[in-house]
């Protein structure tokens, strides 16, 4: 069971309920709609939960459920998605080569594209959405590793000294430890942050660009391997409100880089819940 799963779960106690974009981690296949027949072989198959599309009702909320929180009467429990694609779908972004990055702890990134792409060597993967397919994956790097060194009040001074515009030659892999998913997939990978200049502001500027190189690397790896070429990317997590960030990002990548309007990922959920109270 997934947390989401759970969670919901608590609110309309039906046990074994997920969504498509959840399961695929236990090896769901959102193309057919099923669980590969060797998955299903095992003797724990009967654990594995039914699966609907992301927004579908599932339940009323349960009566105690719906006191604590004072919903109204008719309230409805919803299945959910992953946390990036409800960041995903809070950006708003509705065509295939429009892309966007989750800078949170980590760095998630979600290109709508036409073809569905996977390739394990790379951690590289595609959830469905609906018609289209989300291909990207999740690099350890992001905000954990500027959070080890750097407190978020550091983060927004310095960044506020930083030239955009003039290339860091500082060439670091941030990680905020031992181990890399995409897009390099390699669970001993080190972390490389040295050296490190006297001065933070550019220090900082070092860290965002090689963050800006990897994202730029990323793309680059999911136009090779046959997804939709991305043309403009929104931002969304904590990363997001750094404007200067944005701008190395937008000169790295060579492409638009922009704010998302809502950068939460909660705004994205509530538009799935909107949905499935439209059924
Ligand atoms: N000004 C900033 N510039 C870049 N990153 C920032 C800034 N302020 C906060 N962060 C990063 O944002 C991250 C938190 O974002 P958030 O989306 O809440 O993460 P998550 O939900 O994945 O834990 C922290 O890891 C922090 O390093
Ligand atoms: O790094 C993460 C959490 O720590 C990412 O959000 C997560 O791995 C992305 O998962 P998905 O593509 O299934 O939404």
């Amino acid at each position: 069971m997934h947390q989401s799963d759970w969670l919901l779960w608590l609110l309309h106690g039906k046990l074994g309920v997920s969504d498509y974009n959840n399961a695929l981690k236990v090896g769901y296949d959102p193309e057919t709609e099923s669980y590969p027949s060797w998955l299903v072989s095992q003797p724990f198959s009967y654990l594995l939960p039914t699966v609907k599309p992301p927004g579908t009702p599932i339940e009323s909320i349960k009566e105690d459920m719906r006191k604590q929180f004072g919903f109204p009467k008719d309230c409805v429990v919803c299945t959910g998605t992953t946390d990036s694609i409800a960041a995903f779908l809070a950006a708003g972004a509705t065509l295939p080569g429009k892309a966007v990055t989750s800078l949170g702890s980590t760095l998630a990134i979600k290109l709508l594209s036409t073809y569905r792409i996977e390739d394990s060597r790379f951690g590289v993967y595609s959830h469905r959405l609906d018609d289209k397919w989300l291909v990207g994956g999740a690099s350890n790097t992001g905000g954990a590793v500027l959070r080890q060194i750097f407190t978020d009040d550091q983060l927004e001074l310095l960044s506020q000294q930083i030239n955009p515009l003039v290339a860091s030659t500082l060439d670091y892999y941030p990680l905020p430890a031992n181990g890399e998913r995409f897009p390099i997939a390699d669970p001993n990978m080190q972390p490389r942050l040295h050296p490190r200049p006297e001065n933070d502001v550019h220090y900082l500027h070092g860290i965002l660009e090689s963050i800006a190189r990897i994202e730029a690397k990323a793309f680059g790896l999911l136009k090779e391997l046959g997804a939709t070429e991305v043309e403009e990317v929104y931002t969304a997590g904590g990363g997001a409100k750094n404007e200067a960030w944005r701008k190395i990002r937008e000169r790295v990548l060579g492409i638009p880089v922009r704010r998302a309007e809502h950068t939460e990922a909660a705004y994205g959920a509530a538009l799935l819940a909107l949905k499935g109270a439209c059924q």
